[in-house]
Parts: structure tokens; C-alpha cells; sequence
């Protein structure tokens, strides 16, 4: 069983003990009393590379990266340095997140929230919506091509965002048939959990020009931006070097003073 299996039984049990606890409608109705979805793509696209900055307190690769006591207050130091979206890791067991994370982060910023977690239902999307999320995370791997279509639909009708993430060139394929807007390509292979900050160079070029790309991991400061920049990402998405460095806020606002340097301007719209 690779990792990326491992995760999801734990993903799904849990899942199940929440079922158990909220009913769909009472998700439902909480989704219509959350403040309206802001636009996802509207955030990552622009002149700038954009950055999504992460709340993540442990990894299946690294274990524990920091504690983070207070959630909203390092999202509204992401914010501050000059973040485009928050990302939120809501996964329990290995990542050491929960909604009430994102409840949080939510009520603290006031930017795009991503839910990053293994959707595999519908139910996790009314749940990312009824707690404040604007975008949700939808891995190719983890899905098959019925439940990923079915999943972009369902993501889109109730005004989230949908961030299709994909490791190779098959899987953006799949991503682009299924009507993806954001392809984020992730260095890191979830089977394996190895970085390979090479991968976005190699999956980029098979992404049409009009969907918004990021590159995911393995940005440890400006010099990874610059690079992945270069190679055509909108945006990046960063975790382990915000949530283990001293001071995220200079760390972001060096990100994004790099992301909108002219030198990697060129060309885009
Ligand atoms: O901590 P890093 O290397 O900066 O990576 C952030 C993010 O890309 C990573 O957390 C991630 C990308 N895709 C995921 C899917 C599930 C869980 C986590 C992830």
C-alpha cells in the first residue's frame, strides 16, 4: 500500500466519524450562512507570481515541523507579508490539522482560504464551504476520473475554487479533461513522498496557457520562486520553510518581493 493509500483509510474513518456527528443538510446550512466564496483564480493570476502560504504542523515525510499554537495568528502574519491565499491542512493524522483550523484561519484573514486535505466525497466539499473555505485541494492520484469530474462539478456549484493537484504529464490529462481551472503540479510524489524540484519543469509544458499553474513544495526561500517562475508557475505554494523559519511574515514578503520582480515579469499578462 503506498503512502498516499495509508493516508486516505485514515482520511476516510475520520470522515466517517464526522458523517456520523453533522448530516448533509445541517452542512448545507451552514455553507449558505458562510461569507460568500471569494474567487480563487482572480488571487493567483496577475501580473505577479502569487504565493499561497501554509498552515502546517507535521508532515508523513518530515513528522513534526512546528506546533503553531495559534493558527489565524500565523495566517494573519502570511497575510501581512503579502500571502494571495492561506492553504490550510485539515488532515488529522499525519498533518496534524482540523477544521477548527480553518474555522480560524477563516475569521482572521481576509483572503482566500484553500482546504488542503484528501477529498474524496462531496460531503468534504460542503464541509470546506460551510467552514469559510474559497478553494479546496483535489488530488488526481487519489481519484478516480468519474469522482475527480464529478468533484470539479460539485466544487464549482457551491462557489469553491477547485486547486486540481497532479504529479506527472498523465495526470494533468486528466486534470484538463475534467475542466480544471488551477493545476498546482507537486514536486513531491505521494507514493513515495520524494521531492524532485525538477518535476514542474518537466509537467508544466503539457498545461494549455489558459489555466492558472502552480508549483507545490520544496520552496525553501526567493531563489526556488525565481526558478519555478521561470518555468512558467503563476504561483507557488509553500509550507515547511514558513512554519520552521523565525519570522514568516519577512519570509513571505521576501517571496512575494521576488514574485513581482520585472525580471521575471516578462510575458506575463
Ligand atoms: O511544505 P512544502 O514542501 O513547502 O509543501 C507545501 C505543500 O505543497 C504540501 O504540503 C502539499 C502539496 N500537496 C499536498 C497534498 C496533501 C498534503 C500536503 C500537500
Amino acid at each position: 500500500m503506498s503512502v498516499l493509500d495509508e493516508i486516505i483509510d485514515g482520511v476516510r474513518a475520520d470522515l466517517a466519524e464526522r458523517q456520523a456527528r453533522v448530516s448533509l443538510d445541517e452542512l448545507k446550512e451552514r455553507a449558505q450562512k458562510a461569507r460568500p466564496a471569494m474567487d480563487g483564480v482572480a488571487a493567483l493570476k496577475g501580473e505577479s507570481v502569487t504565493v499561497i502560504c501554509e498552515v502546517k504542523r507535521s508532515s508523513p515525510s518530515k513528522g513534526a515541523l512546528a506546533a503553531i499554537a495559534d493558527p489565524a495568528a500565523l495566517a494573519a502574519d502570511y497575510e501581512a507579508g503579502g500571502a494571495a491565499v492561506i492553504s490550510v491542512l485539515t488532515e488529522q493524522r499525519r498533518f496534524g490539522g482540523s477544521l477548527a483550523d480553518l474555522d480560524a484561519v477563516r475569521a482572521r484573514v481576509d483572503i482566500p482560504v484553500l482546504r488542503k486535505d484528501f477529498i474524496v466525497t462531496a460531503y468534504q466539499l460542503w464541509e470546506a464551504r460551510a467552514h469559510g473555505a474559497d478553494l479546496a485541494l483535489l488530488i488526481v492520484s487519489a481519484l478516480e476520473q468519474p469522482a475527480l469530474v464529478s468533484l470539479i462539478e460539485r466544487a464549482e456549484s457551491i462557489g469553491l475554487t477547485p486547486l486540481v493537484e497532479v504529479h506527472d504529464e498523465e495526470e494533468v490529462a486528466r486534470a484538463v479533461d475534467a475542466g480544471a481551472k488551477i493545476i498546482g503540479v507537486n514536486a513531491r510524489d505521494l507514493k513515495t513522498l520524494e521531492v524532485d524540484r525538477g518535476n514542474f519543469a518537466r509537467v508544466a509544458p503539457e498545461i494549455p496557457d489558459h489555466i492558472v499553474k502552480i508549483a507545490e513544495s520544496g520552496v525553501r526561500g526567493p531563489h526556488d520562486l525565481i526558478a519555478y517562475a521561470n518555468d512558467g508557475a503563476d504561483a507557488v505554494l509553500v509550507g515547511e520553510s514558513l512554519v520552521t523559519g523565525k519570522d514568516p511574515r519577512t519570509a513571505v514578503a521576501d517571496l512575494v518581493a521576488a514574485g513581482s520582480h520585472p525580471a521575471i515579469r516578462h510575458g506575463r499578462s
